[in-house]
């Protein structure tokens, strides 16, 4: 299969240990192209986990993944088609905003025509312009967190992995970030996109994983992880979430209701 027909990511066995503790167990699951994947779990589940494997920062205890047909073990050929949001942004304080993301696109080598174009027009998206000139020390939470994720996706890459992307934003910020998110989607980048807010998963994803101690419990789409395995009955994402994962130490993997992990 060429990169081109690949999943945006997929994984067989996929296992972290460190010492005794496994972080990730045995994922196994497939992205589509194009699409919104909203990665879920408790603190401890083995999300960030997940994420820093597919992002070739850590290397797999066991089991295989690849990211558009490259396997993640080969870092080179991975990194030009990923962009990565982790939950502190790789921004250095001396610079400017606008620096910042000049950097980042020399990293990517953007031609500088199509990169200065992209990074205004960024800038002006989460409104950011006014500030971009200033030194990044003197932002705020929110402003630094635009300014990752303008970087993360400033090369379009073929996925974008971000772990909290609305974190610190104020309610506009989170609109238009949410906004962008889709846009991103709809001109076919995939989105890993892992988050705490429910209701933003539930607006954007167009499939949901549930990872639980570092197993992957559940997966569907929205509407099949909120209807109720025996009822059919409707509940929020909240709700399904909290039953999907609440603690159940004779039968830990399996959910109660929604699609069953492949
Ligand atoms: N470098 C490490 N060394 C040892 N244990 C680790 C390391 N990184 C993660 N872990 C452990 O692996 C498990 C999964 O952690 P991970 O950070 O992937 O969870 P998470 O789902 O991202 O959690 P959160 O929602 O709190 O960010 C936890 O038990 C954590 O303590």
């Amino acid at each position: 299969m060429s990169p081109a027909d690949a999943p945006a990511i997929e994984t067989d066995g996929l296992t972290k240990r460190y010492g005794e503790t496994t972080a990730v167990s045995d994922l196994t699951m497939t992205v589509d192209r194009g699409t919104v994947y909203g990665f879920l779990g408790p603190n401890g589940a083995g999300k960030t986990t997940t994420m820093r494997m597919l992002t070739t920062l850590v290397r797999p205890t066991a089991g295989t993944a690849r990211v558009v047909g490259n396997p993640i073990t080969d870092r080179e050929s991975v990194t030009p088609h990923i962009g990565y949001l982790p939950e502190e942004p790789p921004i250095y304080d001396e610079l400017t905003g606008r620096e910042q993301l000049e950097y980042a696109a020399g990293l990517r080598d953007l031609p500088e025509a199509e990169s200065s174009e992209r990074i205004e027009s960024m800038l002006e998206r989460f409104d950011l312009l006014e500030d971009a000139d200033r030194r990044i020390e003197g932002y705020s939470k929110g402003m630094r967190q635009k300014v990752g994720v303008i970087q993360a996706v400033l090369h379009e890459p073929a996925v974008a992995f971000l772990d909290e992307p609305t974190s610190g934003l104020d309610p506009r910020a989170a609109r238009t970030m949410r906004d962008t998110i889709a846009d991103l989607a709809d001109q076919r980048m995939t989105i890993f996109l892992s988050t705490h807010i429910l209701p933003v998963v539930d607006e954007l994803a167009d499939e949901i994983g549930v990872l639980h101690d570092g197993e992957l419990v559940a997966q569907g789409d929205p509407e099949t992880l909120k209807s109720r395995a025996e009822t059919g009955e409707a509940r929020s994402l909240e709700d399904a979430f909290l039953e999907i994962t609440q603690e159940t130490p004779e039968q830990p993997s399996e959910p109660s209701a929604g699609a069953p992990a492949e």
